[in-house]
């Protein structure tokens, strides 16, 4: 379980000082999927910084499992907006990155990159560099060198934001599947309502900035898209954004 408590982000630069967040109070419980949504400068990259032991609350504590968030962690995950693979490393050994610095046993380190390479029909680009790849083939590097560490939460800020749309909703239906099969605790940044009501058994709404949490929705019909459920959610959500976006 992931607990944020009376969380608030001030960033202080040398001309001014930028409240990011205000008193956040949200727990992620386990195996569960979270989408937050919010607009532009509500924060969201700031929590997920901060879930992530990547930026220190200026006030309030993160604690996960009941251990207070010092730093980071060998248990979460984080995959940011730009992938953040390295061009000279190959896909194979982009995903294996996080091992090779976990001092992986050599063995157990070439199972688990195989396992990873098959699960997201990577193998057939295995000795491929970053450059030579769709925004959709990085995208699930990504996503492999983030899974290789067996992470039990995973933080993914806008992930798809840069994929097409049937490459984006390819990459939605592969995460779920790969969470069905691997039921960590996910939260997920993204600007797309339709994506939030998609992939989110919970949808946080965060409040123009700084940002406070305005709602958490429960979504009963995640996971399935044409559907009344689904496109009633998804006018609740923009229903309740669009009070505080004026
Ligand atoms: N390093 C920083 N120094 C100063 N201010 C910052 C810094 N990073 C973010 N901010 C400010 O904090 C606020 C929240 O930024 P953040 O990137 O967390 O929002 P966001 O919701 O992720 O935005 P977007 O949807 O546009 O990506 C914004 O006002 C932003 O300008």
């Amino acid at each position: 379980m992931v607990k944020i408590e009376n969380v608030s982000v001030v960033y202080s630069t040398k001309n001014a000082r930028v409240k990011a967040l205000e008193n956040i109070n949200l727990t992620l419980e386990d195996h569960k999927i979270y989408t937050m949504v919010g607009p532009s400068g509500s924060g969201k990259t700031t929590l997920i910084y901060t879930i992530a032991g990547l930026l220190k609350p200026t006030e309030g504590s993160v604690s996960i499992k009941g251990k207070k968030v010092e730093g980071p962690s060998r248990d979460t995950a984080v995959i940011l907006q730009d992938f953040g693979l390295f061009p000279w490393k190959t896909v194979e050994q982009n995903i294996a990155l996080g091992l090779i610095i976990r001092k992986e046993n050599p063995d157990k380190l070439r199972v688990i990159v195989g396992d990873i390479l098959d699960k997201l029909s990577l193998k057939p680009f295995a000795h491929h560099y970053p450059g030579q790849l769709s925004g959709g083939q990085k995208q699930r590097v990504a996503i492999g060198r983030a899974l290789a560490l067996s992470p039990s939460l995973l933080l993914m800020d806008e992930p798809f934001s840069s994929l097409d749309a049937f490459n984006r909703e390819n990459m939605q239906h592969e995460l779920l599947d790969l969470w069905r099969q691997n039921p960590m605790t996910i939260l997920l940044v993204t600007h797309s309502i339709e994506e939030a009501v998609f992939l989110g058994q919970k949808i946080i709404i965060l409040s123009p900035s700084p940002g406070k949490i305005m709602d958490i929705i429960s979504n009963e019909g995640w996971g399935l898209r044409q559907s009344v459920r689904h496109y009633k959610t998804v006018n609740l959500v923009r229903n309740k954004m669009s009070r505080y976006v004026k």
